[in-house]
C-alpha cells in the first residue's frame, strides 16, 4: 500500500465504552455512525479494538486467568481470583496492571508460550463475527489492545492475519517480567517499525511517547488530521454478535495447549478450585478401577463414576471376534485411547508409544512399547508385535484435540495385510489430559479429574492394506487412504502436518524424547 493511500485511510475504530476510556470521540472526532459500510475497505486501514470491538465480550479477566493458571500454576491462579472482587471495584487500568503483575511477575520470557499456544483458541472463540467482517475487509489491519503484546500477538497474527498489533510492553530483569509495564514504546522490531510507518503517514508518529499514549492518539487524536469514520459499537449491541464460526477462522486452530479447557471466568475458576478435591479424589478411584477390576466390571463401574462411554462396531463383526492377532489403528485423541479400546474389545492389546512418561507407561494396565524414531527398527518392532498378539498403534504419532487428524505414518499400511480402523472421539469438559511440556505424567490424571470424560470409539470395517478398491496402492497411498476413512466417519479434517509442526508451534522442540 503506497504512503498516498495510507494517507487516505479511513480508520475505523470499533469500540464501545470502557471505564477509562470514554465515548470522547464520539464528540470529538470525525465522523461517527453506528454501522461502517463494508464497501471500498480493501484500499484502506481499519483500526480495531480488540477488548472493544472484537471480542464478544469486554472482559480480559478469564484471559489473565489463563496466562496465571497455565504460565504460574494454579496457587498464582487462585491468587489472580482471590483479588477479583478487588480489581473489578478498581478502574480499568489499574485492573489491567495489577493483574499483569500477578500473572507475570517472575516468568521468564523464554518460557512464556502462553500466548501462542493457549491463549488463541480462546480468543477466537469470542471473536464477533460481526465485529471480524469489518476487519477481515481492511486492506491493512491493526488492533489495539489494552493487554500486553504477547498475550494478544500471536492470535491476532497468526489466526487473525492482523499486521500490526500496539498491545502493552512488559518490563524485563535479567530476561524475566517483573510485573511492571513500560510506559514507553520500546525498540525498533518489526512492529514498531509498522507502528512508525502507520503512524507517519497518519501524521501523529512525533506525538507518541507512550503506548497509552498510542492509544489515546487512535482515540482522540488522530481523526483531526486524517479522513475517518468511527463506528461505535454498544455493549447491548455486542451481546447479540454472533461467535465467528472456525469454518470461518482465517487460518485453521489446530493445535492448542493448556490444562484448562474452560474459559475461566471467576465463577467457572471458582468452581475448578472447589471442584479440585473431588476431581482428585475421583480420579483416584477411577484409576484404581482400571487397574484392577476386568473389563467386563470397569466398564459399568466406571460409567457409574461418571466416565461415559459409546461404541459403535461396524456389521462386521469379525474384527472383534479375536480369532489371531490383529492390527488396530486409531486417530490419536488422549493417552487413554488404548484403554478404552481394550476395554471395547474385552481383551488387552498392545500399544505402541513415541513420548509418553515412564510414570505413565508404569502404570498402564496394557503394554505399551516406545517406538525409536528409525523407521527400520520400528517397522521390525511392530511386525513383531503383531505377531505376538493384537497391537495399536496411532499413525499420527501425537494427540489431536481439534476435529482434525495429522498426516498417517506408512509404516502402518507396510506391517500387516489389513488393519481394522478404530474412529475415536473424546470430550473434556474442565481439564484437557494431553500436554506438550515437561509434565506429561500428568495427562492422565487431568483426564480423569473431569466430572464428566467422554469418549466414542467405533470400530470400522476391516480395510486390506495392498489395494484400494481393488486396485493396488503404495504405502503411502493406503496412509492417506486410512487418514481418509477416519476422517470421514469422524467428520474431521485431514491435514498433513506432523508430530513435529506440532511441537515446534506449541513447545518450540520437535517433540522428540
Ligand atoms: O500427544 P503426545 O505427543 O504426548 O503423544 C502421546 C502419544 O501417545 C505418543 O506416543
Amino acid at each position: 500500500m503506497s504512503s498516498k493511500d495510507l494517507f487516505k485511510s479511513v480508520l475505523f475504530l470499533c469500540r464501545f465504552v470502557l471505564p477509562r476510556r470514554p465515548s470522547a470521540c464520539h464528540t470529538n472526532h470525525g465522523r461517527s455512525q453506528r454501522h461502517p459500510s463494508l464497501e471500498d475497505l480493501a484500499s484502506q486501514t481499519v483500526v480495531c479494538d480488540v477488548e472493544g470491538a472484537l471480542l464478544r465480550t469486554s472482559s480480559t479477566f478469564p484471559y489473565f486467568m489463563l496466562v496465571a493458571l497455565e504460565a504460574g500454576g494454579f496457587l498464582r491462579g487462585l491468587l489472580l481470583l482471590l483479588l477479583h472482587p478487588l480489581i473489578s471495584c478498581l478502574g480499568h487500568e489499574v485492573g489491567i496492571r495489577i493483574m499483569v503483575m500477578v500473572c507475570f511477575f517472575g516468568l521468564r520470557k523464554e518460557d512464556f508460550r502462553v500466548g501462542r499456544a493457549a491463549l488463541p483458541k480462546f480468543f477466537l472463540e469470542q471473536v464477533g463475527l460481526e465485529g471480524f467482517e469489518v476487519l477481515r475487509r481492511g486492506g491493512r489491519r491493526v488492533c489495539v489492545s489494552s493487554m500486553p503484546t504477547v498475550m494478544v500477538e500471536g492470535f491476532l497474527k497468526e489466526y487473525l492475519d492482523v499486521e500490526v498489533v500496539l498491545g502493552r510492553e512488559l518490563k524485563l530483569l535479567g530476561g524475566y517480567y517483573t510485573g511492571l509495564m513500560e510506559d514507553r514504546v520500546i525498540g525498533f522490531g518489526h512492529v514498531d517499525l509498522a507502528h512508525h510507518q502507520l503512524f507517519t503517514h497518519c501524521k501523529v508518529s512525533h506525538h507518541i511517547s507512550t503506548q497509552y499514549e498510542v492509544y489515546v492518539h487512535i482515540n482522540y487524536t488522530v481523526y483531526e488530521s486524517i479522513t475517518c469514520e468511527v463506528c461505535l459499537v454498544g455493549e447491548a449491541e455486542k451481546r447479540r454478535w454472533h461467535p465467528l464460526p472456525s469454518s470461518q477462522y482465517p487460518k485453521p486452530l489446530v493445535f492448542h495447549d493448556g490444562r484448562i479447557a474452560f474459559t475461566p471466568d471467576a465463577i467457572s475458576t471458582l468452581c475448578m478450585f472447589l471442584w479440585f478435591p473431588l476431581g482428585f479424589a475421583l480420579a483416584f478411584a477411577r484409576a484404581l478401577v482400571f487397574l484392577c477390576l476386568p473389563y467386563a466390571l470397569c466398564v459399568p463401574l466406571l460409567a457409574f463414576l461418571g466416565m461415559h462411554s459409546r461404541l459403535i462396531t461396524s456389521d462386521d463383526k469379525e474384527e472383534r471376534r479375536g480369532d489371531g492377532s490383529q492390527l488396530y489403528i486409531c486417530n490419536h485423541r488422549t493417552l487413554l485411547d488404548g484403554l478404552y479400546i481394550s476395554a471395547a474389545l474385552g481383551r488387552h492389546l498392545t500399544a505402541t508409544t513415541y513420548s509418553v512418561s515412564r510414570i505413565s507407561e508404569w502404570f498402564s494396565p496394557i503394554r505399551t512399547v516406545r517406538l525409536t524414531r528409525n523407521r527400520e527398527e520400528d517397522a521390525a518392532r511392530m511386525k513383531k508385535l503383531v505377531q505376538e498378539g493384537d497391537l495399536l498403534v496411532c499413525p499420527e504419532g501425537t494427540t489431536c484435540r481439534e476435529p482434525y487428524l495429522l498426516r498417517f505414518s506408512q509404516l502402518v499400511a507396510e506391517i500387516s495385510r489389513e488393519v481394522v480402523p478404530v474412529a475415536l472421539e473424546s470430550w473434556v469438559s474442565m481439564f484437557y489430559g494431553t500436554s506438550t511440556g515437561k509434565l506429561k505424567f500428568l495427562d492422565p490424571l487431568y483426564f480423569l479429574m473431569n466430572p464428566f470424560p467422554c469418549y466414542e470409539v467405533e470400530f470400522m470395517a476391516r480395510v486390506a492394506t495392498g489395494a484400494i478398491g481393488g486396485k493396488e496402492c503404495s504405502s503411502y497411498e493406503m496412509a492417506n487412504h486410512l487418514q481418509a476413512e477416519i476422517g470421514t466417519r469422524l467428520g474431521f479434517q485431514c491435514t498433513s502436518l506432523t508430530r513435529k509442526d506440532k511441537y515446534l508451534l506449541l513447545a518450540g522442540n520437535e517433540g522428540t524424547i
